[in-house]
């Protein structure tokens, strides 16, 4: 590789052919879209997307990506310093294989008989795929909630990939409470007369979707947050909190495919890295590379007291807990509380 700054992240897709599920079935022609940033022949940080994240972490001047805040030219996590890479996630709508990919043998898309993949799948996916691209080694693997679980799967499943690891707003087991939110999502959508078994014809009209995402947005946000930013402005007609949900409800069905979003929803529901490895405390304590968690206030469903315990585990593990108003979003927000915390970790 030349020694050349990308001026504008360059998006790719990398196809890793077929996939072994952990479930027992294969996944034939499997691949990746990916975003990667920063000087080529510079380290690489692998950042992992949430829920409904995709791979333009970074992005570019007219649409800028979920994490511009924290990483980019000069930011807590310098691309002038790192080549930043983001796949879409195994699962995904963005261009990765999931269930809106046309499936070889019948020439439409899998919808609802994409088959259940688990957090494991997406990290041998990722691993796959580096291995294609000539990517060895890593200086990190990074990301938050649905991000987060990927990376502690890293560092059990390729110890050796990287040097160390980044785990924000994410647990080792995805909890009770957590599962209880993804089963309100699940039945909502499901339940929606257009959903109809999956074979939805629009996914914009679909009310159950946008449903799970009201739901989803009280449990990423906090009470404090919307309590003070919404201060009960509005009408008996329509409260402003009430109006900002269905904007966001509305909003995700325009840019998230739902039979996507069960597939990931399930697949969080099935996380535990402790899953026959005896038990998550064993599986952290076996976990190699030093690794950074940060844990955000009022994190509703990936609770700060499990995150710290989880890294009382981890032999070469450190913790910073965020003071924040947002909740579990708190790791898409605020940079300038923890980005610090991130880049001092990076570069020592
Ligand atoms: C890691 C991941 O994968 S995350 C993936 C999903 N998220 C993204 O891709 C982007 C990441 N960004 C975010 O999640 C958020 O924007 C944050 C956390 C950074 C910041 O949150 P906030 O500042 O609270 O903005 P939030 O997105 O909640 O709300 C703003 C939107 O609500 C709308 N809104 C606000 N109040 C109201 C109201 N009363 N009625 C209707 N709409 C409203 C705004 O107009 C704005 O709309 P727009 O997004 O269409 O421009
Ligand atoms: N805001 C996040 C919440 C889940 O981590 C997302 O939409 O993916």
């Amino acid at each position: 590789m030349t020694n050349s700054q990308r001026t504008v992240p360059t998006i790719g897709n990398i196809s890793i052919g077929p996939l072994l599920l952990t479930s027992g079935e294969l996944l034939e022609e499997v691949s990746l879209r990916y975003e990667i940033s920063g000087p080529e022949g510079a380290p690489f940080i692998l950042v992992c997307h949430a829920l409904t994240g995709n791979q333009h972490t970074i992005g570019n001047d007219k649409n800028s990506g979920w994490w511009s805040g924290l990483i980019g030219e000069n930011r807590y996590v310098d691309t002038d310093a790192y080549q930043v890479l983001t796949f879409n996630v195994l699962g995904g709508c963005h261009g990765s294989t999931g269930p809106t990919t046309i499936h070889n043998k019948t020439n439409e898309p899998y919808r609802s008989h994409f088959p259940d993949i688990t957090v494991r799948d997406m990290v041998h996916a990722q691993h796959k795929a580096l291995t294609i691209m000539g990517i060895h080694h890593l200086a990190a693997v990074m990301g938050g909630s649905l991000g987060g679980m990927q990376v502690m799967e890293w560092g059990l499943l390729y110890p050796d990939r990287m040097d160390k690891l980044i785990v924000l707003a994410s647990t080792p087991v995805f909890t009770d409470y957590g599962i209880a939110y993804n089963h309100i999502a699940e039945t909502s959508i499901k339940q929606d007369p257009a959903w109809k078994n999956g074979q939805y014809e629009t996914n914009h009209s679909l009310k159950g979707l946008e449903i799970a995402r009201m739901i989803g947005m009280v449990t990423y946000r906090s009470a404090t947050l919307f309590n003070l930013r919404f201060d009960r402005k509005g009408t008996q007609l329509k409260y402003d909190v009430s109006s900002y949900l269905d904007h966001q409800g509305k909003k995700l069905t325009e840019r998230f495919d739902a039979n996507s979003y069960l597939t990931l929803l399930r697949a969080m529901n099935n996380h535990d890295i402790g899953k026959d490895r005896g038990g998550w405390e064993v599986a952290a304590r076996s976990m190699k590379p030093p690794l950074l968690a940060i844990s955000y206030d009022r994190d509703l469903i990936f609770e700060p007291s499990l995150m710290k315990q989880f890294v009382s585990e981890v032999a070469n593990g450190s913790y910073f807990h965020v003071d924040t108003e947002f909740g579990h979003d708190g790791f898409l927000t605020e940079f300038n509380k923890w980005g610090h915390v991130v880049e001092h970790f990076l570069n020592n």
